[in-house]
């Protein structure tokens, strides 16, 4: 069992300290398209910790375990290998080797992901992860999911919580289903389906979505993807010009 990011680069020894910055919220509130962003124009590292849940979960279901079994799932947490590339021009993901970044996208591995990442043993094998790989981004990294700022990096030196309305999210993920062809989206079902994952996220017991005490709350329904990349960016530069 493995798990690292590629990404290399050298550092000069008169380099600032690496920034951490924690990133979490609801689904489609933008946190993938920001967080990539915001680490690229800033030359910092990028990583989509709901790719490793979704990575986990890909192949729980491939390995004919039964993603609604807690101990089958808990027994196989530490089997496969997930490697993270952080690199924000081109975040990879793989397990056991193979390249898992268009499979951890479809609708069954959507459908059973929430239920995969609220087994204990598969949260703290993916925390593992994520904290190794942040402690080893040598000029800081931006991490998005649901418990960065509360349980994985509690001492992140920023912490964003991203808000949009229902409708914002769901017109948003319509967008993005129209753009890969076939049927008209029913956006209500959309808005439902966000709705339900994001219910799941926050009530389960451990490690629940929630935003930490100190993460600032960004509402992005009014925003456009541009104007909240430049909001996490100042953000992000106030906090180094602080140090
Ligand atoms: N402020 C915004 N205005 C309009 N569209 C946006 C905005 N932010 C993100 N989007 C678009 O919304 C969609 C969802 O964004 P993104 O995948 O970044 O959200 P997310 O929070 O990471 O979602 P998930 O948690 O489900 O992975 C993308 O198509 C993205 O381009
Ligand atoms: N830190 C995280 C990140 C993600 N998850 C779970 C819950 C999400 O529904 C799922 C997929 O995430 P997405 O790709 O939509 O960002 O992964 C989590 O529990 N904790």
């Amino acid at each position: 069992m493995a798990a690292t990011s590629r990404q290399a680069s050298s550092v000069s020894p008169d380099a600032p300290a690496p920034v951490i910055v924690a990133i979490d919220g609801p689904s489609g509130t933008g946190k993938s398209s920001t967080s990539r962003a915001v680490a690229a124009k800033l030359g910092l590292s990028y990583l989509d910790t709901g790719a490793q849940y979704r990575a986990i979960t890909w192949w729980m279901l491939t390995h004919g375990i039964d993603v609604r079994d807690a101990e089958a799932v808990a027994a196989a947490a530490d089997r496969p290998e997930i490697l993270s590339g952080t690199d924000p021009a081109e975040p990879t993901i793989t397990v056991d080797g193979t390249d898992a970044s268009g499979p951890i996208r479809t609708q069954e591995v959507t459908g059973a992901v929430s239920a995969v990442s609220a087994v204990p043993a598969v949260r703290t094998r993916i925390t593992e992860l994520q904290r190794a790989i942040a402690a080893g981004a040598p000029t800081g990294i931006v991490v998005e999911g649901r418990d960065i700022g509360t349980t994985v990096l509690p001492d992140a030196d920023l912490k964003i919580f991203l808000t949009a309305s229902p409708e914002a999210r769901a017109a948003r993920r319509g967008g993005e289903l129209k753009g890969s062809g076939g049927r008209p989206v029913d956006l209500d079902a959309t808005r439902e389906a966000l709705l339900r994952r994001d219910a799941a996220d926050a009530g389960r017991k451990t490690s629940p979505l929630r935003k930490a005490d100190d993460a600032v709350e960004v509402d992005t329904t009014e925003l456009t993807l541009e104007q909240v990349i430049e909001c996490v960016v100042t953000l992000i530069e106030e906090k180094q010009q602080a140090r």
